[in-house]
């Protein structure tokens, strides 16, 4: 059964403000859509990746996925994340309904290769997955200026991406959602929102997320990326360093 992973990059990044694409923006001297790519090339689960751009800017997407061998369709996408998911999934038109598709949202440059394969692994026996991490600051519904609800904060998750679905489901929520007038008018803020509105009968099976797997959205955001980055290579350098000495240690004590 084939697993395509769909790299959302059809936003055009209003709140960070750059005014071009965040996609297209560096964070540790990369672009941000190339290290999402680069999470589901180098993950062994995913046979294709199609990347969703911005209107405008297929041509430079295309440049930064050149490298990716997974990468065989750079398409354009719509006014609204829906509407990029809609035409990943007419790209997908000829994929049998048991197919696997993952969306991931190119403004999340840090999934890392534990949830990628959690997603897929889940989808062998269920027809949806999410990934959600606990919230660690109390969320309320609120009227006007007034608090009206105060939900019970064990019970929620903050949703990030990847989502993924068997194709025949995405695409069953998808046609009833354009069945209905409301949808446009208010549309769910992710596909797994399409699917529980519209096939509320789907259980959507919920994993673990990362905290460093954050949504570049505002300016604050590139700080943090830039401090993730930084981790990752004090990290890296410790592991290498630690191999070396164990090594080093192997050759003492064996010789
Ligand atoms: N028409 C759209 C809008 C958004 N996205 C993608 O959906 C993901 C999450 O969206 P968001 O963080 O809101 O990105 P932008 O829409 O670019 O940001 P903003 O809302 O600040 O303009 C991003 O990777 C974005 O590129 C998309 O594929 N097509
Ligand atoms: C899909 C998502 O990242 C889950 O948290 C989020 O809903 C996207 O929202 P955005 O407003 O399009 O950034």
């Amino acid at each position: 059964m084939r697993t395509v992973a769909v790299v959302l990059a059809g936003g055009t990044g209003l709140r960070l403000g750059l005014g071009a694409p965040k996609q297209l923006a560096a964070v540790g001297g990369r672009p941000i859509l190339a290290r999402a790519i680069e999470a589901f090339e180098s993950a062994p689960d995913i046979d294709e990746v199609i990347v969703v751009m911005a209107a405008g800017h297929v041509p430079e997407a295309e440049v930064i996925a050149e490298p990716y061998a997974k990468v065989r369709r750079v398409i354009e996408g719509g006014s609204t994340r829906t509407e990029s998911t809609l035409r990943a999934l007419a790209a997908l038109e000829h994929e049998p309904g048991d197919a696997r598709v993952l969306f991931h949202d190119a403004a999340r440059p840090f999934v890392d290769a534990r949830i990628i394969a959690e997603c897929v692994a889940t989808l062998e026996r269920e027809e949806a997955v999410a990934v959600a991490v606990p919230s660690s600051d109390t969320v309320v519904v609120v009227e006007g200026d007034r608090v009206a609800e105060m939900p019970r904060r064990d019970s929620l998750r903050r949703f990030q991406t990847p989502q993924g679905f068997r194709l025949a489901v995405i695409r069953a929520a998808y046609e009833r959602a354009l069945a209905d007038p409301g949808f446009a008018e208010r549309p769910p803020t992710d596909d797994c929102g399409v699917v529980h509105r519209y096939l509320p009968e789907t259980p959507i099976r919920v994993v673990p997320g990362s905290e460093q797997n954050i949504k570049i959205t505002h300016p604050v955001d590139l700080l943090i990326a830039e401090q993730i980055i930084a981790r990752q290579a004090e990290q890296l350098t410790a592991g290498e360093t630690g191999r070396v000495s164990a090594a080093e240690s192997g050759r003492g004590s064996a010789g």
